[in-house]
């Protein structure tokens, strides 16, 4: 067990990120007055202690003092209290409320997708803890599953989220510059990963990602390397999936747009949410499947974002970037990756990091990160985060290479997409349903319309009362036919719009040919074919009856053998005739 200043122990590993590693450990005894939670000793607690390179910067260290204030005061029910901060020497850690129960990236690859009236929950919530947090000036700026606790203590389970401040701490001028980013590839907003400044936009646009990803089991644009998804945040629309009911879309559309302006705020955002969850359920009343369908109103932006602080020399290229034992023009994967862990084979750190490589600073005045000869006890972390997926990223962009800064065009949005115009207008709140409490009850599932499927379509719901981890498992949908709910409209209320364009003159068509069968009826060759063949036996019946002695056969009651037996001796009479007539000529015989 090693101590962490005087008052903790640090007992075991609970798991490790990019930017550090998090112990279970015990309180050793009272923290000081400066503590936001003094403890009692033999307390159980987390610890995160910060990578040693971050500890190390002295941008950072100083960073980490100053918002001490703002890290310990943040106190929210849906947010990880962070109790302490220790800095000493080379150690930097924060002391947090220790949770029991898995983060939601762990509990999403074990249990499968949630339903959409648990995801809307749960991710209600986290926007209640970001509107906490924005109103106090503090934006997240890496919201993703990982960095959501799941707290299963009374058989429920609430979601906590963790790590604020981190990127913070992480976005320092010893560690990003321009061109750099902090944040995971899958979960970074457009104008993150363009370096265009951030508001708590960057937080709701984390959270319409992380909704996205609760109902489908993976965020809406991932594979490929970390430079071909962040391409894809800046260019591509996400499509509907078939399975997520048409107001939740509306929600998770509007948090995703492009321009941070035309995101919902996060209180509009946990209420919207709450509302779709009441309008989605099999036991709806009509007011409330009419209040989910007119969600897109209620997702007013926020007029007052939070900006994200610029950070203070980040633009100064006098400023070192750490130097990770990595000599200019000597590219050093190892060293690169003590600050810029890669996430395995589909990362393309290989494409954007070159702080360690050629473009490295060879002026920098850091310490060496890597000092074999004093081996840190948490080493081995770099390893295991190189091991993880989904990790927060220090990535050095040069603007040279980097295709983003060419902004792509964006894709036209495939027409059945619905993308409403943002609401600027206050939002008009319906005398909706009171918004459902902080545990999952009774989730009623609606009836919506699915893209490109049948309408009628009714989402069958798991039957929990409260929250469970087995209940999530993924769901089929299923048809069941219940005309007297109203069915979701596709398009949302749309606020006033300016007059559409004109558009532009046709071209004038060539006149249309007219078909020579201009009414297609199914089967008609085949009934002309028939027709046809009963014209051909009628003429060839009437000409039968006429010219053959069918007529006289009849009346005589003759049979058809007969008949050919009186043609066979007429054939043969006639024949004898013929040969007697020749004889006799022959002959000279009259
Ligand atoms: N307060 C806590 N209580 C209990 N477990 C925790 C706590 N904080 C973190 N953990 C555990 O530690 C793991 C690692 O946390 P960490 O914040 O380092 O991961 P991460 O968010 O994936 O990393 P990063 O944000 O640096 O990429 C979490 O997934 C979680 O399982």
């Amino acid at each position: 067990m090693r101590p962490v200043g005087s008052k903790y122990l640090l007992e075991e590993p609970l798991g490790r990120g990019a930017t550090g590693t998090v112990w279970r450990a015990r309180q050793r005894e009272a923290a000081g007055a400066e503590a936001a939670v003094t403890g009692q000793p033999g307390e159980t607690v987390a610890i995160k202690v910060l990578k040693e390179e971050l500890a190390q910067d002295p941008d950072i260290v100083m960073r980490f003092l100053r918002e001490r204030s703002v890290l310990l005061r943040l106190t929210h029910p849906n947010i990880v209290r962070t109790r302490d901060l220790v800095v000493e020497g080379d150690l930097l850690a924060l002391v947090m409320d220790l949770i029991d129960g898995p983060d939601l990236h762990r509990y999403l690859r074990e249990n499968g997708p949630f339903t959409p009236v648990a995801a809307s929950l749960l991710t209600a919530q986290i926007a209640d803890a970001l509107a906490a947090s924005h109103a106090d000036g503090v934006v997240h700026r890496d919201l993703k599953p990982a960095n959501v606790l799941l707290d299963e203590r009374g058989g429920q389970m609430k979601p906590m989220l963790t790590d604020f401040g981190i990127a913070r701490l992480a976005d320092s001028p010893g560690l990003t510059r321009t061109h750099e980013f902090v944040g995971t590839p899958a979960y970074v907003a457009p104008e993150s990963a363009e370096g265009r400044p951030q508001t708590s936009a960057v937080d709701i646009y984390g959270a319409g990602i992380l909704l996205y990803e609760l109902l489908t089991g993976r965020p809406p644009f991932a594979g490929g390397t970390a430079l071909e998804v962040l391409h894809r945040h800046l260019s591509e629309d996400p499509q509907r999936p078939p399975t997520v009911p048409e107001p939740l879309w509306t929600v998770i559309e509007r948090c995703l747009r492009k321009e941070p302006n035309e995101r919902p705020s996060a209180e509009s955002l946990a209420r919207g949410l709450r509302v779709v969850a009441s309008g989605i359920g099999v036991h709806s009343s009509a007011e409330e499947v009419e209040a989910a369908l007119g969600v897109g109103a209620l997702l007013a932006p926020d007029p007052s974002p939070a900006p994200v602080p610029e950070t203070p020399g980040a633009a100064d290229p006098t400023q070192m970037l750490p130097s990770t034992g990595a000599q200019a023009g000597a590219y050093d994967p190892n060293a690169m990756t003590s600050v810029m862990p890669p996430v395995g084979a589909a990362d393309a750190t290989s494409v954007l990091s070159s702080t360690a490589g050629p473009g490295a600073d060879p002026t920098s005045v850091m310490p060496p990160v890597q000092r074999p000869d004093s081996p840190h006890p948490w080493q081995s972390q770099m390893q295991a985060a190189r091991d993880r997926n989904e990790q927060t990223q220090i990535q050095y962009l040069d603007p040279n290479e980097d295709p983003l800064r060419r902004r792509p065009q964006r894709q036209a949005p495939p027409p059945p997409q619905h993308r409403p115009q943002p609401q600027q207008q206050p939002p008009q709140y319906r005398q909706g349903p009171p918004p459902p409490q902080q545990q999952y009850q009774q989730p009623q599932q609606p009836q919506y319309r699915q893209p490109q499927q049948p309408p009628q379509q009714q989402y069958a719901p798991p039957p929990p009362q409260h929250y469970q981890p087995q209940q999530h498992q993924p769901q089929p949908y299923q048809q069941q036919p219940q005309p007297q709910q109203p069915q979701y409209r596709q398009p949302q209320q749309q606020p006033p719009q300016a007059p559409p364009q004109r558009p532009a003159p046709r071209e004038p068509r060539e006149p249309r040919r007219r078909s020579a069968n201009p009414v297609r009826i199914p089967g008609l060759g085949c009934l002309k074919g028939c027709l046809v063949l009963i014209l051909v036996f009628f003429v060839a019946g009437w000409l039968v009856w006429e010219l053959t002695p069918l007529q006289e056969w009849i009346g005589t009651g003759k049979g058809w053998w007969d008949q050919v037996w009186t043609w066979g001796n007429d054939v043969v009479d006639w024949v004898g005739t013929i040969g007697d007539s020749a004889g006799s000529s022959g002959s000279g015989k009259p």
